[in-house]
């Protein structure tokens, strides 16, 4: 099922950023999936009505209101069912959420549902909203924005990457290293001497296994040196453990 997604935003041209660029663009271009936005200004009872309010208990700045939101959000859930979403969930992008990582985007993925996301303003949202309509929280790390949209966008991105055929025919060969879990190796292009520094022969030597074997003890390396967490949660095989161990000697030498 294509994925749809509505995105609930006080800003709806900010998502321009992944609608009118890239590969995100030809993806929504090319059907691959859907972004609504809906602005929770157009279900406030009475126009002159505002979306925020002052915080019980006082308390500095502005919440969102709670009815104006909920308005939105059965709405979304109209939409996608009409378009033929079999499953709607709602996140709210907060500080509160739980960590976005690669393993939550392909489990977004792989439950064949539509998103619906609330991206919040002012100091965040009515308690009794989320609890009443948000099936989820999510956090795209531990810091705070103006808003959720670009937690939102991020989140999209993330997602539509791995849509099938968004990236080229070489999307398992492009995949994100953190895909297996690790991160990237180092790349290299023209020219082939850059401020006095060259390309690593191995890759100019047209020996693809050897190349192949190179770019493994690569991510392996950098995993350790950058991101021992990532290497600890991996099972190495004996041929990237033996790499990594190579690598460990270079650096100590
Ligand atoms: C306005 N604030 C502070 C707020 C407060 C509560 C909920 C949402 C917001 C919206 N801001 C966000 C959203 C997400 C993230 C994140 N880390 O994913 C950071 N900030």
């Amino acid at each position: 099922m294509k994925k749809i997604f509505h995105v609930i935003t006080l800003f709806p041209e900010m998502f321009d950023a992944i609608t009118r660029y890239g590969i995100t663009r030809r993806a929504a271009e090319e059907g691959r999936f859907e972004l609504h936005t809906l602005n929770p200004r157009e279900f406030v009872s009475n126009k002159h009505r505002s979306v925020d309010d002052r915080p019980y208990g006082g308390g500095p700045g502005m919440l969102m209101m709670a009815e104006p939101l909920a308005h939105a959000i059965v709405k979304a859930k109209q939409s996608q069912a009409q378009a033929g979403a079999l499953k709607s969930r709602v996140i709210h992008l907060s500080p509160q959420g739980r960590q976005l990582t690669y393993s939550v985007v392909k489990e977004f993925l792989e439950q064949d549902e539509s998103l619906i996301l609330l991206a919040s303003r002012y100091e965040g949202v009515d308690e009794r909203l989320i609890c009443q309509y948000v099936d989820e929280e999510i956090s795209i790390g531990d810091y705070v924005l103006s808003g959720g949209e670009l937690a939102a966008m991020v989140l999209i991105d993330s997602m539509v990457r791995h849509l099938p055929g968004v990236l080229g025919d070489a999307g398992s060969a492009q995949q994100d290293s953190f895909v297996d879990g690790m991160l990237d190796c180092p790349h290299y292009t023209r020219p082939e001497v850059f401020e006095g520094e060259n390309v690593p022969e191995v890759l100019l030597s047209g020996h693809h296994a050897e190349i192949k074997k190179w770019r493994l003890k690569q991510v392996l390396g950098r995993t350790w040196q950058r991101r021992p967490d990532l290497l600890a949660q991996r099972q190495l095989t004996e041929q990237e453990a033996r790499l990594l161990a190579e690598y460990q000697q270079e650096q100590a030498s």
